[in-house]
């Protein structure tokens, strides 16, 4: 059975601290049951609060992170440097996971515009990179916990309403994002719900409208949120302001 399950929290930073202490006993559980954690993480505010309240929950201590691989739903392709970057925003998490074993090999940022020509090669090497670490016949690790975003408009990643699909594994390109940068590169949906846990972090009034629209039925094309699910648990964890209308 697949748990679905609807966590409120008072407001965003509730949300994170909560998140960020679910997150770390997940993966302290996954590295007992398995020996390594596969963890994708999300830009957005929520996303980046939550790995900043990760950086100093007082659990993080007992976690061998170097068992940890850290991946990405999606990221805008832009300079390494820009700003709009969801891995250069993460630093605030890693630079504290240093101190604690963190193994900068086994941060799996995807490509920028100073790696790659265009959007379609940082997927196709992202998609590889994926499969190399994948366990035999699958096309990329059973992530233990996979973090997504939601925007106004139930985007999650860079999977946008009524804009660019794939029935493929791995990572595709995303070009003329309604959201800017428009360039990007986004799991798609087969390998999000690949996850055995995905959670989806949602915060404020804004997304009240698409969080009702995710819970009412699923319609990947025009709802993205509405179809995503993890293999063994799907857990929305929202403020009470998103939850307005549930
Ligand atoms: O790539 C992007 O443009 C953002 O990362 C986006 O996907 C974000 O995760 C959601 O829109 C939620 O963002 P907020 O938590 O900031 O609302």
């Amino acid at each position: 059975m697949i748990a679905r399950q609807i966590v409120i929290h008072e407001d965003l930073a509730a949300t994170a601290h909560g998140i960020a202490a679910r997150l770390v006993t997940s993966i302290a559980d996954a590295i007992a049951a398995r020996g390594v954690a596969h963890v994708v993480l999300t830009g957005g505010s929520l996303g980046i609060a939550t790995l900043a309240a990760v950086a100093e929950n007082p659990a993080r201590v007992s976690v061998d992170w170097s068992k940890v691989h850290f991946w990405w739903g999606d990221e805008r392709f832009v300079p390494a440097d820009s700003a709009d970057r969801n891995a250069g925003q993460a630093e605030v998490l890693f630079a504290a996971l240093d101190q604690l074993g963190l193994d900068r090999e086994t941060v799996h940022a995807m490509g920028s515009t100073d790696q790659y020509d265009c959007a379609e090669d940082a997927a196709a090497a992202y998609t590889a990179l994926l499969a190399q670490e994948a366990p035999e016949g699958a096309a990329s690790p059973a992530f233990d916990v996979l973090m997504l975003g939601m925007g106004p408009d139930s985007h999650v990643a860079s999977l946008f309403p009524n804009h660019t699909r794939s029935a493929e594994l791995g990572a595709i390109a995303i070009h003329d994002s309604p959201k800017p940068p428009p360039h990007r590169v986004s799991l798609t949906m087969g390998t999000i719900n690949s996850a055995r846990e995905v959670w989806l972090l949602v915060a404020g009034a804004e997304k009240a409208p698409a969080l009702a629209a995710a819970q009412h039925e699923v319609n990947e094309a025009a709802v993205p949120a509405s179809a995503v699910q993890g293999t063994q648990a799907t857990r929305w964890l929202v403020d009470r302001a998103a939850a307005t209308l549930l």
